[in-house]
């Protein structure tokens, strides 16, 4: 079933006006129509505004006596006020990992006490050395957050904000980021981190990509996904149909729809009114055994079935907790936002995925489209790669499952946190 975004908004009113558990309640808040000429950018800054007083007045409603404290996401950090003016703590929560957020806390810090500006770093200079990785950051890898001017004032003035919270909840492992947990955790001046991922699963089989997946060998299909906001323009979707024909692997591919001009500049990608528009003539045809390309997809349970060999990814901070999860391993084609530093930690730090985009960033040549022949070599690279890189996300995976077991890593730090919350 195609993915509906009205059926979903109407499937979590639900779940959420009747909540399983009675101590639970939820107040949604109105929708919220953005100025349809607004950028993402501006679209971010404009949501968290025109909320933030209804925030307050369901706060202050006859039903919630008992506020006991705010968690919020680190773009809302408008709200620190709120919660103060409400006199209860301020929790913040990160979806991007801990090693984005030590780095942008250390850019912080050297953008106010030592005047560097990383939007401007020279050529000469060409690395950052951060407290939160063990090797420098290359250029090509700084998140777009710290590169892009427009984006830089928004996310220091963030970053400063978050600086006052009374902790931080980061979506990621301890086991996975050590390193760039215990960077941030001799710092006074960066509040206490909670390191609380949850892979939520929901087994959701009905969509009939699984009747294809199920007659699939084991570990055969190459599975790619860019996210909720991925696409493509007409050329770089004809060469990466042509290199999946190419590589000779069977393969499932997400393939979603940027803005047409007349949309609202600040829209996500949508499904494709009929993919055959815009793949290359004949390609469906010639491929009806060795693949199948849909619009919106139950990514988990996808990775959780065991025809899924390899993933390419942009390495959004989901996907790759995702990936490690189910231990399909990943090759990194990252888009915008932080995913190039993502994908840096994955290949480069890690020395967990193979890469598919990142050579082109090096070159600074990000907007250049990759080719056939290049698609073709990086996804034989990721499907027929040895059992040693396997092993190795194999045992990610039961490392990521073990955290949530009664005294794991992620279960304790939840622990500490509600107790801490709770004060
Ligand atoms: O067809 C699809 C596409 C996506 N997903 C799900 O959507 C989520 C996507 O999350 P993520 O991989 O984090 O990508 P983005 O949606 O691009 O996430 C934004 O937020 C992340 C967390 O902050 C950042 O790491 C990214 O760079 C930023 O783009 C995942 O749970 C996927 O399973 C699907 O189920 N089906």
């Amino acid at each position: 079933m195609p993915f509906d975004p009205k059926l979903a908004q109407y499937n979590s009113s639900l779940a959420l006006s009747s909540p399983r558990d009675p101590r639970l309640a939820f107040v949604m808040l109105p929708d919220f129509r953005p100025d349809p000429n607004s950028t993402r950018i501006e679209l971010f800054a404009s949501v968290v505004a025109a909320q933030e007083g209804r925030v307050r007045s369901a706060g202050s409603g006859s039903g919630n006596p008992l506020l006991a404290g705010f968690v919020f996401d680190m773009f809302c950090s408008a709200l620190m006020g709120t919660a103060a003016e409400f006199g209860v703590p301020a929790y913040v929560f990160s979806p991007p990992n801990a090693t984005f957020l030590g780095f942008v806390f250390h850019v912080q810090k050297l953008h106010d006490e030592e005047r560097v500006d990383t939007t401007e770093l020279p050529d000469s200079v060409g690395e950052l050395a951060v407290p939160c990785l063990t090797r420098p950051v290359p250029r090509w890898a700084l998140p777009d957050v710290v590169a892009d001017k427009v984006w830089l004032p928004i996310m220091l003035g963030h970053t400063r904000r978050i600086r006052e919270a009374k902790g931080i909840l980061v979506n990621t492992f301890r086991e996975l980021e050590s390193y760039a947990l215990d960077s941030m955790g001799g710092d006074d001046c960066i509040p206490p981190i909670y390191p609380v991922d949850d892979v939520a699963y929901d087994d959701d089989r009905t969509n009939e990509i699984f009747r294809w997946l199920d007659d699939q060998p084991d570990s055969s299909v190459v599975f790619l996904c860019f996210g909720t906001m991925g696409t493509f323009g007409e050329d770089q979707v004809r060469e990466i149909a042509y290199g999946l024909e190419q590589s000779g692997h069977r393969f499932l591919w997400v393939l979603r729809r940027p803005p047409s001009d007349h949309e609202p500049k600040s829209n996500i990608s949508t499904d494709y009114d009929d993919l055959i528009d815009i793949l290359p003539e004949g390609f469906s045809d010639r491929t009806v055994e060795a693949g199948r390309v849909v619009g919106w997809a139950p990514q988990k349970a996808i990775l959780a079935h065991k025809a899924i060999g390899g993933f390419v990814s942009h390495c959004g901070w989901n996907s790759i907790l995702e990936s490690l999860w189910f231990a399909v391993p990943i090759a990194a084609w990252p888009m915008y936002a932080e995913q190039q530093l993502n994908a840096f930690q994955l290949v480069v730090e890690l020395e967990l995925a193979t890469e598919m985009k990142l050579s082109y960033r090096m070159k600074g040549e990000n907007d250049m489209i990759v080719s056939a022949s290049e698609i073709e070599r990086g996804i034989r690279r990721l499907m027929e790669e040895g059992m040693e890189k396997r092993v190795k996300w194999e045992e990610m995976s039961e490392m990521a499952r073990k955290t949530l077991m009664v005294s794991g890593s992620s279960f304790s730090s939840t622990g500490r946190f509600v107790r801490d919350f709770l004060g």
